[in-house]
């Protein structure tokens, strides 16, 4: 859990959005993002560097000239003053969306500036916050999931100003978690979710709390990554694609090069969206159960297993004398090394590759020269293994492998930072590798932040709350 909070900043401190938006953001040609260090408690940040100017697509003002279904909600919640006469000062609106994952639950308190009502607003900036374990661990009891959320409302009540409360809206999407659980269990849980947000004085939009799917989050992913790089202002039209590990699903997406890649992928793996006044035609797909935490208990051949009470499930993977309980979609399973037999990266690949086989579809291009986003867990274990700096940075296919080797080799030094190092780093080599099929040399920029903002769907999310992208 931790806590972030960046620095209210006066209008003023922001420079003024330009004519040419481009000239706003950053040069990312795949240079290193600039992200937060994880875990340094925040007192005081410069203001952000770049004004995060939001797609076109978001204008609220001419409604007419991007036409969206559904649009009357939308334009509502999004700017719900429209009505009133434009005052000369700009206007500030929030939106709050929680992302509940397998692992745990987020807000995202995202602060946006409407100078004027032909402008296009800004993203001035988010508020994060982090709490586990993640809702699908109260499967067996609402209420008490409710709470966690009713935590996190307190953080929005403190961050929004009171004044914005009841037009400011509260969304939150559901990810693996929920997806793995029955539908009636997941349906408890939401409507909890609900329930909690009605009493809140925010603003409690019809389909203000879903299991999202997905597609749209490999999609949205994308989208926050794109706009926060600044990709989607560009001319050339050139794009990163992403790579997020979530702890019960894994998702790749990106903007093929090559027409072959979109005419030989399943139907399902491809994804059109609308945005900029341009169709992006995306290679997309969510692996459920190929999360991190997923991954480990399918490597000890526990998922879906009877006799959780008395069953001990071994790898090499783990330090041979290391015993361990992992509580996951509301069951725990009891693991273990080895004791007295082998452990390693060798028999630890055996064990992985189980989990990856036949189960991906490897993209006709995943190759090319293009770069790939990776956060997440990839940027986590990354950090953990001092394969990158708490701030990121850019790294190959083939220094997952390395590090992955000495990690399972070393067993003893790693394990101290985190007993399952071996085992992840080993699952990500694999899946990378085998799985999505990329090259040792296909270039990795792994984030947790870029210029501030977290790396994740739920900036795309809110985005597409506010207009619909269609995604289909
Ligand atoms: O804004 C975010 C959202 C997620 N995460 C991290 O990304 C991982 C995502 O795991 P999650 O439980 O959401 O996985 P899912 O349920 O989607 O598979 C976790 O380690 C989170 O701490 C993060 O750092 N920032």
């Amino acid at each position: 859990t931790y806590y972030r909070h960046h620095r209210y900043v006066p209008h003023y401190r922001y420079r003024e959005p330009a004519a040419n938006a481009e000239n706003l953001l950053p040069d990312v040609s795949n240079r290193a993002p600039e992200v937060a260090q994880p875990g340094v408690p925040e007192v005081f940040h410069p203001a952000p560097a770049v004004v995060h100017q939001i797609p076109e697509a978001f204008h609220p003002v001419p409604e007419v000239v991007h036409p969206a279904p559904d649009t009357f909600h939308q334009y509502q919640a999004y700017h719900p003053r429209a009505h009133e006469p434009f005052s000369s000062s700009p206007r500030v609106f929030y939106g709050v969306m929680f992302d509940a994952g397998s692992t745990g639950t987020r807000i995202h308190i995202y602060k946006f500036i409407q100078k004027d009502p032909v402008e296009l607003p800004v993203l001035d900036n988010e508020m994060f916050h982090a709490v586990k374990p993640g809702l699908s661990e109260y499967r067996n009891n609402p209420e008490e999931g409710g709470n966690t959320i009713r935590q996190l409302l307190k953080i929005a009540k403190k961050t929004v100003p009171e004044e914005e409360w009841k037009r400011t809206p509260v969304v939150l999407r559901a990810t693996a978690g929920l997806r793995l659980l029955p539908v009636e269990e997941a349906n408890a849980l939401l409507n909890e979710v609900r329930e909690v947000f009605e009493e809140s004085p925010f603003y409690v939009p019809e389909n203000c709390v879903s299991i999202m799917n997905g597609a749209d989050e490999g999609v949205l992913a994308w989208v926050t990554v794109n706009f926060l790089t600044g990709h989607l202002y560009s001319n050339t039209r050139r794009t990163v694609g992403i790579l997020d590990l979530g702890g019960g699903s894994t998702q790749i997406t990106f903007v093929p090069k090559s027409k072959k890649t979109i005419d030989t992928a399943p139907p399902t793996y491809t994804a059109r969206l609308n945005m900029f006044n341009h169709t992006f035609e995306l290679y997309t797909h969510s692996y459920l159960g190929n999360g991190i935490v997923a991954a480990r208990l399918a490597t000890f051949g526990a998922l879906g297993a009877d006799g959780l009470d008395w069953k001990v499930f071994t790898s090499s993977c783990l330090p041979k004398k290391f015993r361990d309980e992992i509580t996951f979609g509301g069951n725990t399973y009891k693991v273990s090394g080895i004791p007295g037999g082998y452990a390693g990266y060798k028999l630890c690949y055996y064990e992985v590759q189980r989990v990856i086989k036949d189960l991906f579809h490897q993209p006709y291009e995943v190759k090319g020269s293009g770069i790939f986003y990776a956060f997440s867990h990839y940027y986590e274990r990354a950090v953990e293994t001092g394969l990158v700096g708490s701030r990121g940075g850019e790294v190959e296919v083939r220094d997952f492998k390395k590090k992955a080797k000495e990690v399972c080799n070393k067993m003893t030094k790693y394990s101290a930072i985190n007993p399952y190092l071996c085992m992840d780093m080993t699952y990500i080599t694999c899946l990378l590798k085998e799985g999505f099929g990329f090259k040792e040399s296909t270039r990795l920029q792994l984030a947790k932040k870029v210029n501030n903002v977290e790396t994740s769907w739920a900036l795309g999310a809110t985005f597409d709350f506010f207009r619909n992208f269609n995604i289909h």
